[in-house]
């Protein structure tokens, strides 16, 4: 048997037991949490219960709020004692995998600094960078489950059509304006059938988790196709998430309100409980800090996306996906883009020795996030990092 130490300030307490899917050289991918510096292997610890022996966090989300409670009390017990040996593996002796199998995956556009600085960019003829529909509701659009990737995955740079203001015509090509956007994810635990509405404050009921997430996007495929039905290839060859899903019951404590919303929204948006959430985010660029993300500076929360996505009547599923949009702060250096970073490359970043405007071939990109815990602790989402290979041909 074995005590699991946690270091002095771990990020990884007992107040956080995020979820993975995880292997050993000689064994299949699982459910393990994170506890400190360790793995704890779910599917030995709790060998009565088949969905901890399963390659996705799927079987165990679908179990619904009152388990995931009882795990998590059952987690606390079990290492507050001993464990035994086998079940407790070191996180730098273990690959971690995708945790979930992704349903639908939807990015949203939340963050009003983001949106307004796009909408510049994009759209500098209009007078108002914000569309007239982006306070009424969580504007986002339909990305492609079957991309999205965890962390440790190497991205190819994608191809595409594009078309500059000098070229006559489209040009096709490797994309010259790669770019990545730091958001959150939130992934659906619990569905909703058909014809029926989730509301904002029955988001805890739903909502397992959350995971960073780079949505990765080709600015260049992206400003030619997107009109008039939004992004499509443009960001659909690669979206990342880090491989630790942090329970929403671990982020009590920053939970806080969003920013005022003016027009107040309709009443299916609107509910009582704060879905505002403080996370700090933090961008690497080639191992340099080149940006600090505040999601609590972000206008829509999780629990109106959820809302809006379900008013329509849609179905939900188990291992859905949304994303929040790019978190952007008002300061330059909190902007979660490198379109919004380098002013849509007219002002580079300096990255170490070298200096960048979007990213090459061979960079690699780190986004981590922390959050406030109980009394003054703090919580970790680890990492989510990628490489760039070259265009496929090159
Ligand atoms: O304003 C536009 O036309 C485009 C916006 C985006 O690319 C942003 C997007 O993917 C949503 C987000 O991450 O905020
Ligand atoms: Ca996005
Ligand atoms: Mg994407």
């Amino acid at each position: 048997m074995t005590t699991i130490a946690i270091p002095e300030g771990s990020l990884f307490g007992l107040d956080n037991l995020p979820y993975g899917i995880f292997s050993t050289a000689d064994s299949e991918p699982r459910v393990g949490v994170r506890v400190g510096d360790s793995v704890l292997d779910l599917s030995r610890v709790f060998e009565d219960d088949i969905v901890f022996a399963e390659p996705s966090l799927n079987a165990f989300m679908a179990r619904g709020r009152a388990r995931w409670d009882e795990v998590r009390a059952a987690i606390k017990e079990l290492v507050a004692g001993d464990v035994a040996d086998e079940a407790v593996f070191a996180v730098a002796d273990v690959t971690m995998h995708l945790p979930i199998e992704v349903a639908d995956y939807v990015d949203f556009y939340a963050s009003e600094n983001h949106a307004s600085n796009l909408g510049r960019l994009f759209r500098p003829q209009n007078p108002d960078p914000l569309m007239p529909n982006w306070k009424h509701l969580p504007v986002g659009y339909h990305g492609r489950s079957s991309t999205v990737v965890t962390s440790g995955v190497d991205i190819v740079r994608p191809c595409g059509q594009r078309k500059g203001p000098n070229d006559p015509v489209p040009v096709f090509g490797p994309s010259i304006r790669l770019d990545i956007e730091a958001e959150m994810g939130f992934i659906v635990g619990v569905g909703s059938p058909m014809g029926s509405r989730i509301t904002p404050d029955e988001f805890a009921d739903h909502c397992f988790g959350a995971v960073i997430l780079n949505d990765w996007s080709a600015r260049d495929i992206q400003a030619w196709e997107y009109v008039p039905l939004g992004p499509n290839l443009g960001k659909s060859f690669a979206t990342s998430i880090s491989p630790w899903v942090v329970p929403i019951a671990a982020l009590e404590a920053a939970r806080i309100d969003t920013p005022v919303q003016d027009p107040e929204p309709l009443p299916y948006l609107k509910g009582t409980e704060k879905w505002g959430l403080d996370i700090d985010l933090e961008v690497e660029w080639n191992g340099h800090v080149v940006s600090r993300p505040p999601y609590a500076q972000m206008y829509w929360s999780p629990a109106q996306m959820l809302a809006h996505t379900s008013v329509n009547g849609a179905a939900t599923r188990t291992g859905d996906l949304f994303g929040s949009g790019t978190i952007s702060g008002p300061e330059k250096d909190q902007r979660g883009a490198f379109i919004e970073l380098t002013w849509g490359g007219a002002e580079p970043v300096q990255v170490g020795d070298e200096t960048r405007t979007f990213v090459e071939d061979g960079d690699e990109i780190a986004i981590s996030a922390t959050a406030p815990g109980p009394n003054g602790t703090r919580i970790g989402f680890g990492e989510v990092r990628t490489r760039i290979l070259p265009a496929i041909g090159e």
